[in-house]
């Protein structure tokens, strides 16, 4: 599956790319003037071969949980539990994710890929029924998928975090789940993760697949003092000096180095290339995954949007590499997919313009 996938990737199209950039030249507005919008939108015509492209509508939230082995070496301060708690929490609809995503409309589908400790037990969710509130807020409830790989990865500090085969269920999951939400009618596919701990191997990707080093592609997290910023560090440095990994072998990588739901998160990303459509990118997590699944398919950055800039450095170093501008920068270091979240109404403007503004000849607006 994940070599069809691959194989099904190809470049942005060119015909259609140009006719949304001469159509944006006919638009009632000064050349130039939305700015990055246009950009984006012409790649987005580019990605969907016609332009304008469709409406990114709807919206589907993926937030692949997994916990992690090097939780042992003490780098975040959080209990591992906390994963399968949130899972509880974002099933309830309680979660700042589910806040957003019943803003922007968005479905919130969750996926334990590897979480360590039990599930809590079902919680009625806040919200059900049809898509749509009378506020126009949606009031789908969110889904659990089970997929778990294994209970967490091994931990990196002393050996590989998983085998290749165990990576590879965990990138298949992710083109599955690809598949599934397009199937069911999505035109934008949100990152999310939850994982305590994911932010150490997130840091490991971003070095390995950049050539930064560790100290640049290692942040706080959720939050660390500075000794445990000082070990973390440390310990990013010693697995890539343990592990080698290669960066042109990206599953030896997620294997060496990775956590299931970074493995997910590639898989989420190659799987909406294939099927051409977009992914937009919310913190360090996911770019870490965007790194590995560009690293297995190049012309999968053509699928992708970068929603927000992490105050995680790997995030910023991880965009730098893949030529990406974050649409918002607001500080956010939360993940579950909430900075996509809030990106996505500059997305949908930006196609919408396409759809909706008259063009000088059609208003009867003057040309300078
Ligand atoms: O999205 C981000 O850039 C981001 C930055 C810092 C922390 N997080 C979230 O916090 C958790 C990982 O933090 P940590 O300190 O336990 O590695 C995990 O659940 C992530 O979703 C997420
Ligand atoms: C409470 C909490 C919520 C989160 N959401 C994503 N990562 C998280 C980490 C913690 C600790």
């Amino acid at each position: 599956m994940l070599h069809t996938t691959i194989a099904a990737i190809r470049p942005l199209d060119e015909p259609a790319m140009v006719a949304a950039g001469e159509l944006h030249g006919r638009l009632t507005k000064p050349a130039g003037s939305l700015g990055v919008l246009e950009e984006l939108s012409v790649r987005l015509a580019g990605l969907a071969r016609s332009c304008p492209p469709p409406l990114p509508e709807p919206a589907a939230v993926a937030i692949f949980a997994g916990d992690h082995g090097v939780h042992a070496q003490g780098v975040t301060p959080w209990p591992q539990e906390v994963t399968a708690q949130m899972i509880g929490n974002f099933l309830a609809g309680g979660a700042v994710v589910n806040a957003f995503a019943r803003q922007a409309g968005a479905s919130v589908t969750v996926v334990d890929v590897g979480v360590a400790t039990p599930l809590p037990p079902a919680v009625p969710a806040q919200a059900d029924g049809p898509p749509g509130d009378p506020a126009g807020r949606s009031t789908r409830t969110p889904r659990l998928v089970a997929a778990n790989v294994r209970p967490g990865t091994r931990d990196l500090a002393v050996t590989a975090a998983l085998t290749r085969d165990e990576a590879l269920a965990a990138v298949e999951t992710g083109i599955r789940i690809a598949r599934e939400l397009i199937d069911a009618g999505a035109g934008i596919l949100l990152t999310g993760d939850m994982g305590i701990g994911n932010t150490t191997p997130a840091a490991a990707l971003v070095a390995a697949f950049t050539g930064v080093d560790p100290a640049e592609a290692t942040g706080r997290g959720t939050g660390v003092d500075d000794p445990t910023y000082a070990r973390k560090i440390g310990v990013v440095r010693a697995a890539l000096a343990r592990h080698a990994p290669d960066p042109a072998d990206p599953l030896g990588v997620l294997a060496a180095v990775g956590g299931l739901e970074h493995a997910a998160l590639a898989g989420l990303i190659l799987g909406a290339a294939a099927r051409r459509v977009p992914v937009l990118l919310d913190g360090v997590i996911a770019v870490s995954a965007a790194l590995a699944a560009v690293a297995f398919a190049p012309d999968a950055v053509g699928a992708l949007v970068a929603g927000h800039r992490s105050a995680e450095p790997g995030a910023t170093a991880g965009l730098r590499h893949l030529g990406l501008d974050p649409l918002i920068d607001l500080g956010l270091r939360l993940g579950e997919g909430t900075g996509a979240l809030l990106a996505l109404p500059v997305v949908t403007g930006a196609v919408r313009v396409l759809h909706e503004v008259a063009t000088f000849d059609s208003a009867g607006v003057a040309e300078k």
